[in-house]
């Protein structure tokens, strides 16, 4: 997919008409790795190109990016939410526009659709030039199959997203088959905002998962930082959210080194 281009530029085209190359991020999964992932959720929307790559120079893996309709809790934040989430609603507002390098890596988009009907969402997120597509389970349980083809089609990479009152096992059926998913992203607090208390709780979830799924790539998100990665790595979780503790450390570099760490030697 996306390799096949050869330079990457991600242009924002917010009030100012920023321009900006991305340079760094990683490529897709190949082996159970860390993969670390600010949550642009808690940059500053005012400046997200430069927050998006600051991130990427301070040794981002990914970008976390929080899609929301407005059906999740606290959802008078939702509808300022991320760029592509702007793109979507507003294209005047926003646009994205891709070319990679084969000498640079590329930016790695990891979209979660807190929606009700996702499928409405593949064909803009493809043209975006999003990478994940992280779907919930929970709306999703009748026509995952068809949303999973349609993901791959547009080369994103399909994921399924489950939150906290969820019983791991509603995924599994997801996680068979041609049709399988890639990653399961288990929610460490209720979808909607960040800077909230993480879920100890949900690393059974992980434990369970990672005993049956090895190689999966496992993606926990809500009040990830230094005091609560220890315990998400040593369940078996490799990629990492994390919004207000890297976005309001002082040294964001360093978090996400600890982060990366951590999952590193858990593994
Ligand atoms: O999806 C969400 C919240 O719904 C997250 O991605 C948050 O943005 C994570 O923020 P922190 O809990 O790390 O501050």
């Amino acid at each position: 997919m996306k390799e096949s281009y050869s330079r990457l530029i991600i242009m924002f085209v917010f009030s100012d008409f920023k321009n900006l190359s991305l340079v760094g991020i990683s490529e897709m999964a190949t082996q159970l790795e860390a993969k670390i992932a600010p949550s642009m959720l808690s940059s500053d929307f005012a400046n997200l190109a430069s927050e998006a790559e600051r991130m990427v120079r301070f040794g981002a893996d990914w970008l976390h990016m929080d899609i929301m309709d407005g059906c999740v809790p606290d959802s008078a934040k939702s509808f300022i939410l991320l760029l592509l989430c702007l793109f979507i609603s507003n294209k005047q507002i926003v646009s994205v526009k891709w070319q990679l390098d084969s000498v640079l890596q590329i930016a790695y988009l990891d979209c979660h659709l807190m929606v009700t009907n996702p499928l409405d969402y593949v064909d803009q997120l493809g043209k975006a030039g999003a990478s994940g597509f992280t779907f919930h389970v929970e709306v999703s349980k009748d026509n995952w199959q068809e949303l999973v083809k349609r993901i791959k089609s547009k080369g994103m990479r399909p994921g399924v997203a489950l939150k906290p009152g969820t019983p791991i096992e509603e995924v599994y059926p997801l996680l068979e088959g041609e049709n399988a998913v890639e990653m399961v992203l288990v929610m460490t607090v209720e979808p909607g905002f960040g800077g909230q208390k993480f879920m100890p709780d949900m690393m059974n979830k992980v434990r369970t998962l990672r005993g049956k799924y090895p190689e999966l790539d496992i993606e926990v998100d809500g009040g990830l930082g230094p005091s609560t990665i220890d315990m998400a790595a040593a369940a078996g979780a490799n990629c990492i959210v994390a919004g207000s503790s890297v976005f309001g450390a002082s040294e964001p570099a360093q978090v996400i080194s600890l982060l990366r760490t951590s999952v590193n030697k858990a593994h």
